[in-house]
């Protein structure tokens, strides 16, 4: 049977990545990404802005919008403190079952639980379902129209606390323009932009990094 460009990635992983090494997980998806076939992972470039800001977030608990293959799971897991928990949703199923192996190849399954569904639908059941009371820190990258919506219903489920911070992928290519206007112009939130590319290319792309002021 034809295989799927996930189920590529998840091979690649199986034959570069050492098990339990979440950094040669990174790589070799950034390897095969790089030289064999485009995926929209957030990738190195932009990772490394990601890194920097799990680093100083230096979060308890995190949200994930939009798994993909879960390579922002695990460059994000990788670096997240003993007792840390990482909460990410994917609705897609096929690719909701690739980023579970990939994330246990990395060997970081007891820090991330990926929940298959719709940020819209579980957004409001984090706090009964979960028991995470706020999140330190939340990572957009699932459908761009989605960020703006769905931020405004995660301050309405008071799943945002004073110091919180969104960290949004993609805000330039493919874009979020509504969700920029929005954060960029609220008095409720310090925003700021770091210019990266597109992963992969020399396109321009960068993450917004947003913080909830309460
Ligand atoms: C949206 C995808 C990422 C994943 O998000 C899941 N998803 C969606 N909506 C929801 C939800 N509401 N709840 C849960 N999961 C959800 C989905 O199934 C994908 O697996 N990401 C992108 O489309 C994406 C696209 C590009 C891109 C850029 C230039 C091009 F020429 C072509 C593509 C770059 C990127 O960096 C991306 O991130
Ligand atoms: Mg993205």
């Amino acid at each position: 049977t034809q295989s799927t460009r996930p189920q590529r990635i998840l091979d690649a992983v199986q034959k570069n990545a050492t098990r339990g090494d979440p950094r040669s997980v990174v790589k070799a998806i950034d390897h095969f990404c790089r030289n064999k076939e485009w995926a929209m992972n957030v990738g190195d470039e932009k990772g490394c802005i990601l890194d920097s800001v799990v680093s100083e977030v230096n979060p308890a608990t995190v949200l994930e919008l939009g798994t993909y293959c879960g390579y922002s799971t695990v460059r994000i897991a990788s670096l997240l403190p003993p007792h840390a928990k990482l909460i990410t949703l994917e609705f897609n199923p096929d690719f909701a079952a690739i980023a579970r192996q990939v994330i246990a190849w990395a060997g970081l399954e007891d820090k991330v639980q990926l929940v298959e569904g719709a940020s819209g639908d579980w957004i409001p059941k984090m706090k009964e379902q979960f028991g995470v009371k706020t999140f330190d820190l939340v990572f957009l990258d699932h459908w761009k129209n989605s960020y703006l919506p769905d931020t405004k219903l995660m301050e309405e489920c008071s799943l945002l606390r004073k110091g919180s911070v969104l960290l949004a992928d993609n805000v330039i290519c493919p874009g979020a323009p509504d969700y920029l206007e929005f954060v960029r112009s609220s008095p409720r939130y310090k925003s700021q932009y770091f210019k990266s590319h597109l992963e992969y290319t020399k396109v321009e792309d960068g993450l917004e990094k947003s913080v909830f002021l309460g």
